[in-house]
C-alpha cells in the first residue's frame, strides 16, 4: 500500500541545475504541488538523498524539517565580447550565390566588428544548401572551431523540391551540431521569392547572415566558457 500519507503530496522538481561543471555546487529548487505520489524504494532514496543534501520537506503530516536556503540562482550565457581567441568556420552554399555572398559579407563584417581575427575564420563553399550539413558535421568533429556558421538561400520554385531541400538542410545543420558537439548555427534563408531573399540579405529586413554570426559568437562563448567538458 502506498504510504502516500508518509510523504504527503509533494513533487520534487529540480527546476534548474545551475551548471554542467561537476566541480560547481549543484543547485536544485524544490517545488510542492498537489500530486499524489506513491512512495517507492527509489523515491524514498531520492527523498533521503535530498534530505542528506540539506534539503528538507514539509507536508501535511510532517512539520517543516531542515529546509536550507540555497544560494541565488546562477545564470549562464555566452558573451559577445570574448570572441577574440575563438575560431569559426562558415559553410556557405554556392547555389543562389547572388544572395549567399551578401549573407557571407554580413557575417564577416559582424565577426570583424566583434574583434574576430581574419586568420581565425575559415570559409568553406559547398554546391548547395543540401551539402551544408555533412560538411558542418565534419568541421565540428575536427574540434578546430568553437562554432560553425551555416549560410544558404533556398528559394521556392515550381515544384516541391524546395521542401525537400529545406527539410534536409534544416535537419542536416541540427544533426551536425548534435553529433559533433560543436554549435552549428542555422543561417539559411528559406524564401518564397527572390525579393524576400534580397530583403534578408542586406535589404529592408536586415542581414540574416550578420544576425547568425552574432549567434555564432555567443554560442562559441557559452560552450567555451561554461559547457566545455572537463579534460
Ligand atoms: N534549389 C536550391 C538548391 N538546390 C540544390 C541542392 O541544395 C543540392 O545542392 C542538390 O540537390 C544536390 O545535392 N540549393 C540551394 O541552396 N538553394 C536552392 O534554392
Ligand atoms: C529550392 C529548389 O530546389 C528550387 O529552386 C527548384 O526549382 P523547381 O521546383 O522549379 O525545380
Amino acid at each position: 500500500m502506498a504510504n502516500t500519507a508518509a510523504f504527503g503530496e509533494i513533487g520534487l522538481v529540480p527546476l534548474r541545475q545551475s551548471t554542467f561543471n561537476p566541480s560547481h555546487r549543484p543547485f536544485f529548487s524544490l517545488s510542492f504541488h498537489n500530486t499524489a505520489i506513491s512512495s517507492s524504494p527509489k523515491l524514498t532514496a531520492a527523498l533521503s538523498f535530498t534530505q542528506s543534501q540539506g534539503f528538507g520537506f514539509a507536508s501535511k503530516e510532517q512539520k517543516r524539517t531542515d529546509l536550507v536556503q540555497t544560494s541565488a540562482v546562477r545564470e549562464l550565457r555566452g558573451s559577445l565580447l570574448s570572441a577574440q581567441g575563438h575560431r569559426f568556420a562558415i559553410v556557405v552554399s554556392r547555389f543562389n550565390d547572388l544572395i549567399t555572398k551578401k549573407l557571407l559579407e554580413g557575417a564577416l563584417d559582424t565577426f570583424k566588428s566583434y574583434s574576430v581575427r581574419e586568420e581565425n575564420i575559415d570559409v568553406v563553399w559547398v554546391p548547395g544548401s543540401f551539402e551544408i550539413g555533412v560538411v558542418a558535421q565534419q568541421l565540428g568533429k575536427s574540434q578546430k572551431y568553437q562554432s560553425i556558421l551555416c549560410i544558404g538561400a533556398v528559394i521556392k520554385g515550381d515544384t516541391s523540391h524546395y521542401d525537400a531541400v529545406v527539410n534536409a538542410t534544416t535537419s542536416g545543420v541540427l544533426s551536425a551540431g548534435l553529433n559533433s558537439g560543436t554549435p552549428c548555427i542555422f543561417g539559411v534563408l528559406t524564401c518564397d521569392t527572390l525579393e524576400q531573399a534580397f530583403n534578408r540579405a542586406g535589404g529592408k529586413s536586415g542581414n540574416k547572415g550578420a544576425e547568425a554570426a552574432l549567434t555564432s559568437i555567443e554560442m562559441a562563448s557559452l560552450f567555451e566558457h561554461h559547457l566545455k567538458p572537463l579534460e
